[in-house]
């Protein structure tokens, strides 16, 4: 993987400018645990309103590299708005308006200098539903890098990708057929493949197992695990139980877009700090 964290096509003196010793102001005290060492992104008084819709109130969270955070709560509560921050999909939706700062590797992506097209090549992005484009498979993971004017060797890191997404001994043979010919589960390893073919060090995740069945939504689950050995990968989903099961961090978001509680998945699934948090858990509500 690269070592490079740089947004911008030009040297940039961004640097992190939160004093040592300096806390953030947070509504739970688990919403600090994550040392900053190991920070890959760090919102700091993130808010997202939609017009006049509060989507996300001041949200402060540090999440952590090379891990699995899951982001859960009640329909409505802001999770795909959190997640859209962090590589700045929001820019496509015109009445959302962003306040505070979201940091990857203590650069804040809203930072006047920060290139997006860069900054989603660091942080990749998989949707709920499959999308791969109508090419082959092949163009699907290649087309990617080719236009970011990739110098290496396109058809080692097109093989590379499908192997990092699992799906490579399933198509070697049929590179040249249409990515839409394959089946749902393998679609969505085709999108993962194609996620991760730039090489990217963040994989965000949009509830990327709800349109599939049982077995692929297991294979996906499989291939998360195995993702996080070299990406950190954080992923929204409905799913409580497919949180317990794949995810190190949970994040509980819920209604009114207040992130309430942070940390360990075990911790938060057995015995969360906040009574909302048990209530949405143990279906109470949501
Ligand atoms: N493009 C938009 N324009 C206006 N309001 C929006 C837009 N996108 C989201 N919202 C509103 O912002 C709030 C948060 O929405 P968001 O989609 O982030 O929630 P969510 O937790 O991901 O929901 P779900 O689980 O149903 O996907 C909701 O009130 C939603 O109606």
């Amino acid at each position: 993987m690269s070592d490079s964290h740089s947004l911008t096509d030009e040297p940039t003196d961004a640097t992190d400018d939160t004093a040592p010793g300096e806390t953030i102001d947070d509504t739970t005290p688990s919403i600090q645990e994550t040392p900053e060492r190991d920070t890959v992104i760090e919102a700091k008084d993130l808010t997202v309103h939609y017009g006049d819709v509060e989507a996300l109130k001041p949200v402060n969270v540090r999440l952590p590299e090379r891990k699995v955070t899951a982001i859960i709560g009640p329909s409505g509560c802001g999770k795909s708005t959190f997640l859209r921050c962090i590589n700045r999909m929001n820019d496509m939706v015109d009445a959302a308006r962003i306040g505070g700062e979201l940091r990857y590797r203590g650069t804040n992506v809203y930072g006047g200098d920060v290139d997006p097209v860069a900054l989603r090549r660091r942080i990749g992005m998989v949707f709920q539903k499959p999308n791969p484009f109508p090419k082959s498979i092949y163009d699907n993971v290649a087309y990617g890098l080719k236009i970011q004017g990739y110098d290496g060797d396109i058809d080692e890191r097109v093989e590379e990708a499908l192997r990092g997404a699992a799906l490579w001994d399933e198509v070697k043979d049929q590179l040249d057929e249409s990515g839409l010919d394959l089946s749902g589960g393998q679609q969505q390893r085709l999108c993962i493949a194609r996620a991760i073919a730039p090489d990217p060090e963040v994989i965000l995740m949009d509830e990327p197992a709800s349109a599939l069945d049982p077995v692929a939504t297991a294979k996906v689950e499989d291939l998360i695990d195995e993702l996080a050995e070299s990406y950190t990968v954080i992923i929204v989903t409905h799913n409580m139980q497919q949180a317990a099961r794949i995810s190190d961090k949970t994040a509980v978001f819920l209604t009114g877009g207040r992130l309430v509680e942070f940390g360990d998945t075990n911790r938060i699934f057995e015995n969360p700090e906040n009574q909302r948090v048990e209530d949405y858990i143990t279906g109470k509500f949501g």
